[in-house]
């Protein structure tokens, strides 16, 4: 554990001083391109209008073949584009693949200075954000890079869950993580082959003999999970995203799942398809009627102290911080996205 003093300290000679508060950025989804495909490439400037984050995979969904054609993919997409209040993400391959270093080695000396987060895969335990967090310093260093390139873990395997607290706080270059239902079920033995969502048979059934007919209801195989990587997230200073939605065919499911960890602290969610992007604008930006109350609840304890009652309930100091996360949100959509500017300002 290093002490307080060294844990903000540049990790390389001339690399630019770590973040002690996070930049304030709207990212209510982290939209996938696979940047191998040239018809994709194509889409990036039109995508940059309608998303917060775009991101170019060399991951999983990237053929072995087309790994080296994804990275200069990725690379020419980053410069010749510019890309304002959006955020530019890559995630990278993962830490014992063969070509990790390779993508780390041409991509923070060529587009360093545009790049925000890289997304690290498959993250087990601490030790793999230190190795990235100094690999990076020395490259920001030697590439002349301004501002520290944050990292997003993925949180998908067994022992990462296990140690998500300490992944958490490994380090101030750590930006947030992500739900990998995928791999996560895979590690865990789980016995499911979807992308996220619930499922059919994880359900909770009613007790015999008190209606006709039983009834099941199904349960969230996400909830646990979830809520560990929430509250190891808010704990350290750093967001908490749901990943993908594997089901394209399925939008309600989709954003109910969006929605439940919307409502749990997550701050966005990826998105896969184009049209995915829609339903987490909808579902990360809060609703305009509980922007209205939140209003009237910090309208009526201006100083957040106190007791009072609004339409029959009653609001003190803790609803007034509730009340706050959800205008700061409000704030920070409103400043991105004139649609919604419109609707929270009524
Ligand atoms: C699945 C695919 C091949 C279907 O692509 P398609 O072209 O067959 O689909 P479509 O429905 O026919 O597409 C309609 C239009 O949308 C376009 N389109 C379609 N997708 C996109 C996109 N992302 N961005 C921009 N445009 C897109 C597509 O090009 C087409 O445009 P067109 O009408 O002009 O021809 C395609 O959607 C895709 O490649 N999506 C990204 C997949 C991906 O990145 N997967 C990995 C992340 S999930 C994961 O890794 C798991 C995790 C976390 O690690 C773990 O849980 O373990
Ligand atoms: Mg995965």
């Amino acid at each position: 554990m290093k002490t307080p003093r060294a844990y903000y300290q540049p990790l390389a000679i001339g690399a630019p001083a770590p973040y002690r508060e996070l930049p304030t950025r709207l990212e209510r989804m982290i939209h996938f391109v696979p940047p191998h495909i040239e018809k994709m490439l194509a889409k990036v400037p039109d995508l940059i209008e309608s998303v917060d984050v775009i991101l170019g995979n060399l991951e999983d969904a990237i053929p072995a073949d087309q790994k080296v054609a994804a990275r200069q993919g990725f690379i020419q997409m980053a410069q010749e584009n510019e890309f304002g209040s959006t955020g530019l993400w890559t995630r990278i391959n993962c830490l014992n693949s063969p070509w990790v270093l390779d993508d780390l080695l041409e991509i923070v000396p060529a587009i360093g200075n545009k790049l925000d987060v890289i997304m690290l895969p498959k993250v087990e335990g601490p030790w793999d954000i230190h190795y990235l967090d100094q690999l990076l310093a020395q490259l920001e260093a030697r590439g002349g890079i301004e501002r520290p390139i944050l990292i997003h873990a993925i949180l998908e395997t067994a022992e990462g869950v296990k140690n998500v607290d300490t992944i958490a706080s490994a380090s101030p270059r750590m930006h947030g993580m992500s739900l990998g239902p995928a791999d996560l079920a895979a590690s865990r033995g789980m016995k499911t082959t979807r992308v996220g969502g619930g499922h059919p048979d994880y359900s909770v059934l009613s007790d015999a003999g008190h209606e006709a007919a039983r009834t099941t209801v199904q349960q969230d195989l996400w909830h646990y999970t979830v809520a560990k990587m929430v509250d190891a997230c808010m704990s350290a200073g750093i967001r908490a995203f749901y990943g993908p939605f594997g089901d394209f065919a399925d939008d309600e499911a989709c954003e109910s799942q969006f929605r439940n960890a919307f409502l749990m602290g997550c701050v966005g969610a990826w998105s896969l398809h184009p049209r995915q992007i829609g339903i987490a604008k909808r579902v990360f930006s809060p609703d305009p009627n509980e922007v209205s109350f939140a209003r009237k609840i910090v309208n009526a304890m201006p100083d957040g102290t106190g007791a009072v009652m609004i339409d029959g309930k009653m609001q003190d100091d803790a609803t007034w911080k509730q009340a706050k996360v959800i205008l700061d949100l409000a704030e920070r959509v409103a400043s991105k996205d004139p649609e919604f500017a419109e609707k929270y300002s009524v």
